[in-house]
């Protein structure tokens, strides 16, 4: 499909969090963005992005949308997605410290533990270094994150932050599946989303 690999469709799941910001630095990565509201929107995209927000209250709204089954059975199919925070939430298989109930779509091998860094500081910023982004940095904005816990053995961890001795993952890789604890919307640095896109034409 040339169009496909010329310009991905790329819908972001917008049904709570910060949409906005995903969709113009997907723009300036240059894909195609959609918001994905509906279950027509989930068959039409080429790879999804589930943005920054409230983990608990975006489970709700994708159930009440009726798309929890159509996401699951893409992600299942090898739909590429990439998560942050709450997103990445969402892509877990097992959560830590969830609201009761709350369910996720699954497809990444990992436990993630909800609002880790709250027990030190609520937000933050660190420079981290993911070798698939190059050299530079990434300044990593932490808001309320989750951290991983641990991982199965087909994720390849791409970041972590130490604390207090111990390294945690923020940033993970399954396959086509990809989350960061961190926003990387928010600071003008796309090479996040770039490389995603790039991803999405080569799935
Ligand atoms: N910035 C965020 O996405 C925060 C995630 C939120 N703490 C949750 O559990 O869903």
């Amino acid at each position: 499909m040339p169009g496909v690999s010329a310009q991905p469709t790329i819908g972001v799941l917008a049904v709570q969090g910060d949409v906005r910001e995903h969709v113009q630095a997907l723009q300036l990565a240059g894909a195609r963005a959609i918001a994905v509201r509906r279950p027509s929107e989930v068959e039409a995209v080429d790879g999804l992005v589930i943005p920054g927000g409230e983990s608990t209250t975006m489970d709700k709204l994708v159930r009440i949308f009726d798309l929890h089954e159509p996401l699951v059975a893409r992600l299942q199919d090898g739909l590429p997605a990439y998560g942050s925070c709450a997103g990445m939430i969402m892509l877990a298989d097992r959560i830590l410290d969830g609201h009761r109930d709350q369910q996720t779509l699954g497809g990444l091998d990992i436990t993630v533990r909800r609002n880790a860094f709250g027990r030190q500081v609520d937000s933050f910023e660190e420079d981290l270094r993911i070798r698939e982004l190059g050299p530079e940095p990434v300044r990593a904005v932490f808001i309320r994150a989750p951290w991983v816990e641990d991982v199965g053995d087909a994720v390849q961890v791409l970041a972590s932050v130490r604390v207090e001795g111990a390294d945690h993952p923020v940033a993970v890789r399954q396959g086509n599946l990809v989350a960061t604890s961190f926003h990387p919307e928010v600071t003008g640095d796309h090479r996040v989303h770039a490389w995603f896109t790039d991803l999405v034409r080569r799935a």
